[in-house]
């Protein structure tokens, strides 16, 4: 859909938590910051644009009436928007696909290398299972199969559109012994892992979810691991965000508020998406580009010496980035208070996230002939120098 050529001044309502909204919309109008969670009917009365983050969910109640024209995530999930209202009511929209999906993978690879040490076990040994396989799951097959890792993948969708390489949900629980959710929430995902689906994880399985909380039953799941404790559990996705099941939380093993694909990149890259989306839609020409805007990293780049050990240059790799332990320490001192204390200490731990960047913005040097570790380098997909 193409909308009609811009009037001078538009109204944008965009949630404080999108950065870089002034520099990429600043010159089309006048630009209203709210919390997401207070963006309502009354504040969308004159608003042309509405720039929204996961947490306001963006449907006929609450544009009803209102002149909003294009709505616009900065974000990869779409489960906060009521796309068929969309559809009836001609209001165009985007989403930010990928924005943030390497922040995703970078959180799935920190895990597993807790995972890992906690039980003495060789990555290498085990068996992969990767549920979705689209932006946020194709990118972690692609790094755990370049590491040489045995992988499975489930996503019954592709499969019946491009034939090729999978296995179904049962296969995936009854051989792997880490398995990572990276689905949509739809009404075919909700509770994909029900308490019989969880039932069936192997002996010692490891599961991750880092896609939306609903898709695994969180009251099963903490009944499972009061029963279970050979079960090692990350869950960085909640039933009711900001609202956290807290005795859930203190048997995983991780435990995150929702930051999973919080790098510094991927939120500047989903404000990047959502102007170019605008830019197409309404027919402008794009005057404001990311590279410009992106900070400079903190750790441009490392040597490694051909004499190290790869499985330490993996773990030295992944944490010299990002190491989800922070994160879950952070997450497990916020699980105090009463209901609303604990909602209010979630969001604030995602307003005030500290700077994160991704794996692959680093550049590392090897020092001698190392084609094992080179490989390990690629696979992350960071740039050999
Ligand atoms: N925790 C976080 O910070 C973040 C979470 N997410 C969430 O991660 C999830 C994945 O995001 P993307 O990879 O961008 O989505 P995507 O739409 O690119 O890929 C999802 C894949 O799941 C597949 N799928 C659908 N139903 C399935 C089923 N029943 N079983 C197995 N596969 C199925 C689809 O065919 C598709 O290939 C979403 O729920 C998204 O909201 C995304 C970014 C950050
Ligand atoms: O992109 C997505 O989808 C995510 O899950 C984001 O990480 C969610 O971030 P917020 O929009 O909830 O800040």
């Amino acid at each position: 859909m193409t909308l009609s050529l811009l009037e001078p001044a538009m109204r944008i309502v965009a949630d404080e938590n999108i950065p870089l909204v002034e520099a990429f919309f600043g010159d089309l109008g006048e630009i209203r910051r709210l919390p997401g969670r207070a963006i309502d009917a009354a504040a969308l009365a004159d608003a042309d644009l509405l720039l929204v983050r996961s947490v306001t969910r963006v449907d006929r109640a609450l544009l009803a009436g209102s002149p909003v024209r294009f709505v616009g995530t900065c974000t990869i999930g779409t489960d906060h928007l009521d796309l068929d209202y969309f559809a009836e009511a001609g209001i165009a929209w985007s989403s930010a696909p990928g924005c943030n999906a390497r922040g995703v993978v970078d959180y799935v690879l920190g895990s597993l290398l807790v995972l890992a040490e906690d039980a003495g076990v060789d990555l290498a040994s085990r068996t992969f299972g990767v549920v979705g396989a689209g932006q946020v799951g194709g990118r972690l097959v692609d790094v755990l199969r370049g590491l040489g890792w045995r992988v499975l993948v489930c996503d019954p969708p592709r499969q019946a559109a491009e034939g090729g390489d999978y296995v179904d949900l049962a296969t995936i629980l009854r051989e792997c012994d880490a398995i990572s959710l990276h689905t949509p929430l739809d009404q075919g995902t909700h509770h994909l892992l029900d308490a019989q689906r969880l039932a069936q994880l192997r002996p010692g399985a490891w599961l991750i979810n880092a896609s939306r909380g609903a898709v695994v039953d969180n009251q099963a799941l903490r009944e499972l691991l009061g029963r279970r404790d050979d079960l090692r559990v990350v869950l960085d996705v909640w039933e009711g965000e900001p609202q956290a099941d807290a005795a859930l939380a203190q048997l995983c093993r991780i435990a995150t508020p929702h930051i999973a694909g919080y790098s510094l990149d991927g939120k500047l890259r989903g404000t990047a998406q959502i102007y170019q989306a605008w830019c197409r839609v309404s027919g402008q020409a794009e005057s404001v580009s990311l590279g410009e805007l992106l900070p400079a990293t903190w750790l441009p780049e490392l040597a490694l010496d051909a004499s190290c050990d790869p499985d330490w240059a993996l773990a030295t790799l992944c944490r010299a980035v990002y190491d989800p332990r922070r994160d879950d320490a952070d997450f497990r001192r916020s699980l105090v208070g009463d209901d609303a204390q604990r909602r209010a200490a979630f969001d604030g731990l995602r307003k005030h996230y500290p700077v994160r960047r991704e794996i692959d913005g680093l550049r590392v040097a090897l020092k001698g002939d190392a084609p094992r570790l080179a490989e390990l380098v690629r696979a992350l997909g960071a740039e050999l120098v």
